[in-house]
């Protein structure tokens, strides 16, 4: 019997159609070639979907990632919001409140250098070369999440940045858990010198590891961490921490690989997941062709492994790796490049097929000058 998968697919805003068209024919492609069935469900988030209902998360979009096996997220954000403060509905809003409703909360973010990328990165290849982390950040607490307000005469403002012990037990869990599987070491980072949910945190984790006396634990301060991960990053094997310095940190992490463009995430609850790359709608680039679609199609493939289609995840990767290795990048990664955004779908999709030897009727043009 074929598995059957539905995949609510929520594009976003700026460059996230762009990103998941790639990502969709990817997925199409390892699904024909390892024979299981994505049916998709598309729906409105974000800017797109405040202009079309006033609503960032419409009903009608989580019901149907409530009912889906997995989500596959694009990104949202518009600069007419970014730019007025005072807008009250936010696209923001939306991917917020989407995770949470799904209880989604640990954001599995991999971070690695490529070696055929390892000059593209501003950091020096003795200081990158090997470097492979994964960040497990909190995504449904803490400061995003904490009350808000703004003074009646619009001259202070206030968010509060709570946690409770039960949401810091579960994702530092699954931290300690990833650990065992990678090089036995957890480090949480926080500003426990100054904040009370940062002191929280370093208690709730120190009794968690405990479960796991091989891994080792360790504890940064991040301020410091944001110099050590630019500094030493092989020094890092999971890291775990609270909602923003993850979202911080990853970001700056991206620079390792050589492009934000290249980094996938996962975010998992008990009874959802959907997968999102880290970075945002890049508006600046829409329509361009400019986009790099690594990081949603690697989500794609995070996804596919979640659903347990794990060749098919992998020849998604080694297709990646493959494209990366042959040049084939957009211009994040090589200003001179004559790539655009579906040159690397494309690539990715031939190279699921050539490997497995075209099984089933292509859908896409296959080039093999395209394939080494
Ligand atoms: N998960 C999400 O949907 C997120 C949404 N946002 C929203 O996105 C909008 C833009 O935010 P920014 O701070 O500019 O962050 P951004 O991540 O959209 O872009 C920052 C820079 O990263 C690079 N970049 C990002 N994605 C890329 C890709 N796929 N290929 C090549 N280069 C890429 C570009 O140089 C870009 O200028 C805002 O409205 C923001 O709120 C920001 C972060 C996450
Ligand atoms: C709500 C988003 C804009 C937060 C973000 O930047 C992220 O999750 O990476
Ligand atoms: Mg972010």
């Amino acid at each position: 019997m074929i598995n059957k998968y539905n995949i609510a697919v929520l594009p976003g805003d700026g460059i996230g159609p762009e990103v998941i068209h790639e990502t969709k024919k990817v997925l199409d492609a390892a699904a024909q070639t390892y024979v299981f069935q994505l049916q998709y469900h598309e729906a409105l988030i974000g800017a797109i979907a405040i202009d079309e209902t006033n609503d960032p998360l419409p009903q009608d979009t989580l019901a149907k990632c409530k009912a889906s096996d997995a989500v596959l997220f694009g990104a949202i954000g518009d600069p007419k919001y970014d730019n007025d403060p005072s807008a009250k509905i936010r696209p923001e809003q939306g991917l917020l409140a989407l995770r949470k409703a799904l209880g989604l909360y640990a954001n599995v973010r991999p971070v690695k250098a490529y070696q055929k990328l390892i000059d593209k990165s501003p950091l020096k290849e003795s200081i990158i070369q090997g470097t492979d982390m994964v960040i497990y950040r909190e995504l449904i607490s803490g400061i995003y999440f904490g009350d808000k307000s703004t003074s009646a005469d619009g001259k202070s403002a206030v968010d509060i940045c709570s946690y409770y012990q039960e949401e810091i037990e579960c994702i530092a869990r699954l931290a300690f858990k990833a650990a065992r599987q990678r090089n036995n070491k957890v480090t949480l980072i926080d500003k426990a010198n100054v904040l009370e949910t940062s002191r929280l945190w370093r208690k709730v984790v120190k009794t968690i590891a405990m479960e796991f006396p091989e891994v080792e634990l360790d504890f940064i301060f991040v301020d410091n961490a944001a110099m050590q991960l630019i500094l030493n990053p092989k020094q890092f094997d999971v890291i775990l921490t609270e909602n923003m310095f993850g979202d911080i940190i990853s970001d700056e992490a991206s620079v390792i690989g050589g492009s934000i463009g290249l980094l996938p995430s996962a975010s998992v609850g008990d009874e959802s997941a959907l997968f999102e790359p880290i970075h945002g709608s890049y508006p600046q680039a829409k329509g361009l062709g400019i986009a790099n679609p690594i990081a949603s199609i690697l989500s794609g493939a995070m996804m596919l492994e979640h659903l347990g289609e794990h060749d098919a995840a992998e020849a998604i990767q080694d297709a990646v790796l493959h494209c990366i290795n042959a040049g084939v990048l957009t211009s994040d990664l090589d200003k001179t490049s004559k790539f655009i955004t579906s040159d690397i779908g494309d690539y990715i999709c031939n190279h699921i097929k050539y490997r497995t030897g075209y099984r089933y009727k292509d859908t896409i043009p296959y080039n093999k000058s395209t394939i080494i």
